[in-house]
């Protein structure tokens, strides 16, 4: 790489097509990374080589690489239209001549002269199109060594690269564009100078160089005395700022100064020394005038005070400084990250969130303004701070508790279940009378499909709160429930504080469906979790980890289901009050079918009860012939099923004038009659089913008589019948 007295950088580099920000050398900036292209880039070549010349890439900025690996280059890259144009325009031309006769003519008896013109046109046609293509490449960019890269697959896979410029380039060829755009270059900095220290080695410039290059100098030395800092940190700063070479002082401030990407890449594209300190002063000078402004103001109003500083320190190569200034001049380019984070910190104290947690959050908040944007940890302290602000920490729904209207409204959603409903009223009486009434917690223990999960929707709809359904089914991670910590990667908060984030409310009806079903796995135990949440004299103080504050869970009503309580930990069964949902009997589901079923299955297929009749005995024959449950899922997937087909009919334009829901036979008689086979009954006595299985028929023929067994009850009954 070095040779002579300069640094040389190679020839042929692969170029990391960014539209993120705009490096400039000497300064070090944040890439992430997570276009194909450039993720081929990272993968293939800054990760698998072992030397140094294979961690200097060119950064080309402002230019976007196309999500679709199929698509072009960018407008930058018109090398494979170029290359493909002299065919495409000698192909044409072929054709036209071969086409007309006379010409054809003409070329069989001229074949010698034609093929030296069309020759001659050939290469014309090519210096053309090689002549535009360069013209279309030189494209100025920054070579950089990749000094950090960090890969996350979250929220989605990607690279963060941190890349330190060394000098500027430009692109005279492109060698390949898959997997990454690979590049022929041609180096226009002198890398040397960026090496030696101002006072040696580079001679004074004179004339109109050497007064700019003072100017900007004096005006960066100026600027650095506006700046809030301490005494000894500034004078660091001033020895770091005399220590670098007066040449690259227009690309490092221009990086360090609040300027837009547009001023940057001026900067970039200036390739003189003279240009480029005309480009960047002015830029150096509006910021003086902007800290002289904002010590105007305070001195109005100490209140008006922002933010004056935003250092970060890089060690390599340069003991690169970068300072980010708040700017609030009248310019095109606005303060965004100012505003935003402004907003946010109104936000912060409008949350109305306990005493803990807005310490905790302007804190945050305070570490979020002295952050880069590019810094990974922006954006989780920025979610953190966004979940934080959206929480309900005081944010309630009114009861409207009137248990008249509370019983009609029970009775009107659900048949049957009075030990249920009277338990529940007896609850919401006792609700009305005492506001602050801590637990219990119901649990409503049965069979699937009795309406134990409608039920706390309809409790939620009597008592006017808002209601979140919690799935534990198959949960086996205790951070499902209370989160991650901060500190890992994708970390998110638990379900709980994610069901309060989504109703908004601090007062909702969760119901924890399915806590039977609760897992357990070296990431711990998710039941246990739940004690803490589901216990009344804790819960006011549950402590997300992803929070990480305590969260006043006091005013939730929780409403467990579960199919059985044999798998519900005792330590949590004794939290909560078990309610026993039985399955129906075939009365009650007549009853549940024509009151709610048929009804909601007429409405969600858009019948009318005058095109789709079922009497009570179809229902009746229905339920015995082809449903075995406890509960009415499945006699609701019957009827669904019905409406399907009446539907078809209804659309066809076929005028229905009874019902003509016909059943096939009854597929239980049907099983004995048409199959020489075995049932095997097995009575769950649980569920309140009879449930049947058929034994393969080769090990029936080993069984040369089948006998009756039956086990003592409850366990199981089963029975073989020959
Ligand atoms: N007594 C009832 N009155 C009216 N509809 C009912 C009744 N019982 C059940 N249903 C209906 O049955 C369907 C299934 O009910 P739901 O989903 O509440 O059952 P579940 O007991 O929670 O089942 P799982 O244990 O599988 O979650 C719902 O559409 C519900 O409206």
């Amino acid at each position: 790489m070095d040779s002579g007295g300069g640094i040389q950088i190679p020839s042929r580099l692969p170029l990391l097509l960014t539209h993120e920000g705009v490096l400039l050398p000497g300064s070090t900036v944040r890439f992430s990374v997570d276009s194909p292209r450039n993720m081929h880039l990272v993968s293939q070549r800054l990760l698998k080589g072992t030397s140094l010349k294979s961690t200097i890439i060119g950064v080309i900025p402002n230019t976007r690489d196309p999500e679709n690996d199929t698509d072009d280059l960018p407008t930058l890259h018109k090398y494979k239209l170029y290359n493909v144009l002299p065919y495409c325009t000698l192909s044409c031309t072929l054709a036209v001549i071969f086409k007309d006769a006379q010409l054809l003519k003409y070329w069989s008896c001229h074949t010698q002269r034609f093929t030296v013109s069309f020759s001659v046109i050939y290469y014309l046609l090519c210096l053309t199109f090689s002549l535009s293509l360069s013209r279309s490449l030189c494209r100025i960019g920054t070579a950089g060594i990749a000094v950090q890269v960090v890969g996350s697959n979250w929220p989605k896979p990607h690279y963060t690269l941190l890349i330190t410029g060394l000098c500027r380039f430009s692109v005279s060829g492109l060698l390949k564009e898959r997997p990454f755009v690979l590049a022929e270059v041609q180096q226009l900095d002198k890398l040397e100078q960026y090496t030696t220290p101002a006072t040696e080695g580079v001679p004074a410039e004179e004339g109109e160089l050497g007064e700019l290059s003072h100017k900007f100098y004096q005006a960066a030395v100026q600027l650095l005395g506006m700046l809030d800092m301490s005494v000894p940190v500034v004078a660091k700063f001033r020895r770091l700022l005399d220590s670098l070479p007066r040449e690259a002082l227009p690309d490092v401030l221009a990086s360090m100064i609040r300027t837009s990407n547009k001023e940057k890449l001026q900067v970039l594209d200036a390739v003189t020394l003279e240009e480029r300190f005309k480009k960047a002063l002015p830029m150096l000078t509006r910021q003086i005038e902007g800290l002289k402004l904002i010590k105007k103001t305070r001195k109005i109003g100490p209140d008006n005070e922002k933010r004056v500083t935003n250092i970060c320190i890089s060690p390599f190569p340069f003991n690169n400084v970068c300072i980010d200034i708040p700017f609030n001049l009248d310019e095109e380019d606005e303060d965004e990250d100012g505003d935003d984070t402004a907003a946010l910190e109104r936000k912060v104290h409008g949350a109305k969130m306990s005493e803990a947690a807005l310490r905790v959050c302007l804190k945050e908040l305070k570490r979020l303004k002295k952050m880069p944007q590019s810094m990974p940890e922006y954006a989780l302290t920025r979610n953190y701070l966004d979940l934080m602000v959206e929480l309900p920490w005081s944010k309630s729904t009114k009861d409207c508790l009137d248990i008249r209207a509370a019983r009609t409204l029970l009775d009107n959603d659900h048949y049957a279940m009075d030990k249920l409903k009277r338990r529940v009223l007896e609850y919401l009486a006792v609700r009305q009378l005492k506001t602050s009434l801590k637990g219990p917690i119901l649990c409503f223990v049965g069979p699937p499909g009795v309406g134990k999960t409608s039920v706390g929707r309809s409790i939620a709809r009597t008592l006017g709160r808002e209601f979140h359904r919690i799935a534990l089914g198959g949960v086996c991670d205790q951070s499902d429930i209370r989160g991650h910590r901060r500190t890992y990667v994708g970390s998110m908060p638990g379900r709980i504080i994610n069901g309060l984030k989504t109703v908004a409310v601090n007062n909702p009806v969760f119901l924890l469906d399915e806590v039977d079903k609760l897992g357990k796995s070296l990431q711990g135990d998710p039941a246990a979790a739940l004690l803490e949440v589901l216990d009344p004299e804790q819960n006011h103080s549950f402590t997300d980890h992803y929070l990480n504050v305590a969260f006043d869970l006091s005013q939730v009503l929780f409403i467990a289901t579960a199919n059985t309580t044999a798998t519900i930990p005792p330590a949590l069964l004794d939290r909560m009050e078990v309610l026993q949902v039985p399955g129906y009997t075939q009365e009650e589901k007549v009853e549940i079918a024509h009151r709610h079923l048929i009804p909601n299955q007429l409405e969600q297929h858009g019948l009318t009860p005058q095109q789709l009749h079922i009497p009570q005995d179809t229902t009746q024959h229905i339920i015995s012939s082809y449903t075995r449950e406890a509960g009415v899922r499945s006699l609701e997937r019957k009827f669904g099923a019905i409406c399907r087909a009446v539907a078809v009919k209804v659309a066809e334009g076929h005028r229905v004038t009874k019902t003509e829901a016909s059943s096939p036979e009854d597929p239980t008689q049907q099983e004995g009659k048409s199959r020489s086979s075995v049932s095997v009954g097995t009575l769950d006595w649980r569920k309140g089913e009879v449930q049947m299985c058929e034994p393969p028929i080769r090990e029936l023929r080993s069984v040369p008589q089948c006998t009756l067994t039956v086990l003592p009850l409850p366990a199981t009954c089963s029975g073989n019948v020959g």
